[in-house]
């Protein structure tokens, strides 16, 4: 039971326009355009080194592009920093916590950081910590949790500050079923709330579940994109993992280990 999202009147969530980057003359995004909806799961899938995670950082204000604009709620990410940021969480896949505090400390600094008192915080903080089964867990250190616990707790340090997008890598890494439900069921709640996911992972079936559409991405750029169904019937196969394969064309030996399957 999350607090709804604030309306915004932006249509676009997310928008890049023309995105280029190139590592020692090696292009890892090139010409990438892509637009995301308010209350839309968007997943960014693509082999190794196709260019995911420098997208991702690009709109997070980590990596600055050498040309082409992000725009977040129609606030340049290069030229409105500010104002981009602050209706952004970047949720990386190795989040850095504090094992000293406990949940509601470690959040409590977090909303800190953004601006918020310890007044204003400490309500969100009990309310995200129910909402995420840690509250029974409120008093013991965060570096007696376990990994699923921390990724949660990452996720409620994300989002204290109601984002209106909320940017992952590879959320799910090493979690356990439950664990895993659990942050696939708070992110669901959170688009339904009104909120923008992006998130990259290599498990297809993550993505067909939970995102509205994909993104396969390969050498820095959009090769296809749609609903997991679209995607289906524009390759005529009949999972994602063969659309997967035959857009990317890789062949399957390949193509598993990419995927992760
Ligand atoms: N800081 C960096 N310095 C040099 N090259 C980089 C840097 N970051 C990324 N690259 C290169 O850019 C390309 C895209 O990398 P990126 O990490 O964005 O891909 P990815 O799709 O996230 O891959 P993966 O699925 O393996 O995480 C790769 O060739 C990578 O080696």
């Amino acid at each position: 039971m999350s607090a709804p999202i604030p309306p915004e009147t932006e249509s676009a969530a997310l928008e890049l326009r023309d995105l280029h980057k190139s590592f020692g003359g090696k292009a890892a995004v090139s010409g990438l355009n892509l637009r995301v909806r308010p209350g839309e799961l968007y997943a960014l899938l693509g082999p190794n080194g196709a260019g995911k995670t420098t997208t991702i950082r690009i709109v997070a204000g980590l990596t600055k592009p050498d040309s082409g604009e992000a725009f977040i709620y129609g606030h340049s990410v290069q030229h409105a920093a500010q104002a981009a940021k602050q209706v952004l969480a970047y949720l990386p896949d190795d989040p850095l916590l504090y094992g000293k505090l406990s949940a509601p400390e470690y959040l409590e600094f977090v909303a800190g950081l953004w601006g918020m008192d310890a007044a204003q915080a400490a309500p969100e903080a009990e309310r995200l910590l129910k909402w995420l089964n840690l509250w029974d867990h409120r008093q013991e250190r965060v570096e007696g949790f376990s990994r699923g616990m921390k990724q949660k707790l990452a996720m409620a340090g994300a989002l204290i500050h109601r984002p209106r997008l909320l940017l992952l890598d590879e959320p799910l890494t090493g979690l356990d079923a439950a664990a895993s439900r659990q942050v696939k069921d708070a992110l669901r709640q959170y688009v339904d709330d009104g909120g923008a996911v992006v998130l990259t992972t290599h498990i297809l079936e993550v993505a067909e579940r939970m995102a509205e559409r994909i993104g396969i991405i390969a050498g820095g750029t959009l090769i296809a994109e749609g609903t997991p169904e679209e995607l289906l019937a524009r390759t005529g196969t009949a999972t994602l993992e063969d659309a997967f394969l035959s857009l990317t064309g890789l062949d399957a030996p390949q193509a598993e280990v990419v995927a992760g399957l």
